[in-house]
């Protein structure tokens, strides 16, 4: 692979790729978007500021959707063959709608690889609660299957989540730093098993286990990860 082509198959999932200057502005307008929907819940304002908001809000969504959405299948073959460029791979990853830097909606869910352990971190504000205090559980799962997913760097072959299971152990709050980590259990095949928790303050919240079935080829550990 050539420093100018980006392979689905060797980029890091889930992490952001390097942004040219056209996704150094899509990141400062997500993040200001960011702001928006948490200041917005709840916001103490008079209510001709809010129709005022809401009024830009409007004008601004006409001019958005006056523009074309770039098409994502070409550009998803490119990078499947191994052809794709650093455009390419922003236009996939970074829309991402946990981790992307593009996506106004990810909180943004950070991750790496640490040995064979898949790491993460994220702060959520109250936009994304379902308890008083608390991260909606549905939201819990999703940054689950975003995390455990990511074990599939560690292996060959590439998949999807077949079966994730979650045992909401003590409430995730918000605004506070969520620490993340995965494993893989083990692997049958097509099937990679693996385990998630999350901690905050040191006490797990949350263990879950999931299964991931390969599209094509079985699992197999890449070179230096797993049982040597
Ligand atoms: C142009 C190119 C573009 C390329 C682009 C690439 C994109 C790169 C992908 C990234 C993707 C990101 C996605 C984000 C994360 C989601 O959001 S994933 C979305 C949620 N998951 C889904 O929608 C999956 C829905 N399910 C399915 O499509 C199919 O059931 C599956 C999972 C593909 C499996 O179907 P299958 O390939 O026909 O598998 P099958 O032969 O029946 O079974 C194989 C083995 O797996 C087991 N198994 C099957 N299903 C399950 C299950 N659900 N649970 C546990 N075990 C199962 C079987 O028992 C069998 O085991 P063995 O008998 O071999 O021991």
């Amino acid at each position: 692979m050539s420093e100018s082509e980006y392979d689905l198959q060797q980029l890091p999932q889930s992490e952001p790729v390097a942004a040219n200057p056209e996704y150094r502005e899509r990141r400062r307008l997500a993040a200001a978007l960011r702001r928006i929907i948490d200041r917005l819940v709840r916001v103490e304002a008079p209510q001709q500021k809010l129709t005022q908001w809401a009024d830009q809000a409007e004008q601004w969504a006409d001019d958005v959707a006056s523009h074309p959405r770039r098409q994502q299948q070409p550009l998803l073959m490119r990078l499947w063959t191994g052809k794709g460029s650093q455009q390419d791979a922003l236009d996939m990853g970074d829309h991402d709608i946990m981790t992307g830097l593009s996506a106004a909606m990810a909180p943004p869910l950070e991750l790496w690889l640490d040995g064979d352990v898949v790491r993460g971190r994220a702060t959520l504000g109250p936009a994304w609660q379902g308890p008083p205090g608390r991260v909606h559980g549905g939201v819990v799962a999703l940054m689950l299957d975003i995390l455990m997913a990511k074990c599939q760097d560690l292996v060959h072959g590439l998949g999807m989540t077949g079966t994730l299971n979650i045992r909401y152990q003590a409430g995730t709050p918000l605004r506070k730093e969520v620490l993340m980590e995965a494993r893989i259990q083990r692997i049958e095949g097509r099937k990679m098993f693996v385990e998630g928790r999350f901690f905050v303050d040191g006490e797990q919240t949350v263990l879950a286990e999931g299964i991931w079935i390969s599209m094509q080829e079985p699992y197999r550990w890449r070179d230096g990860h797993g049982p040597q």
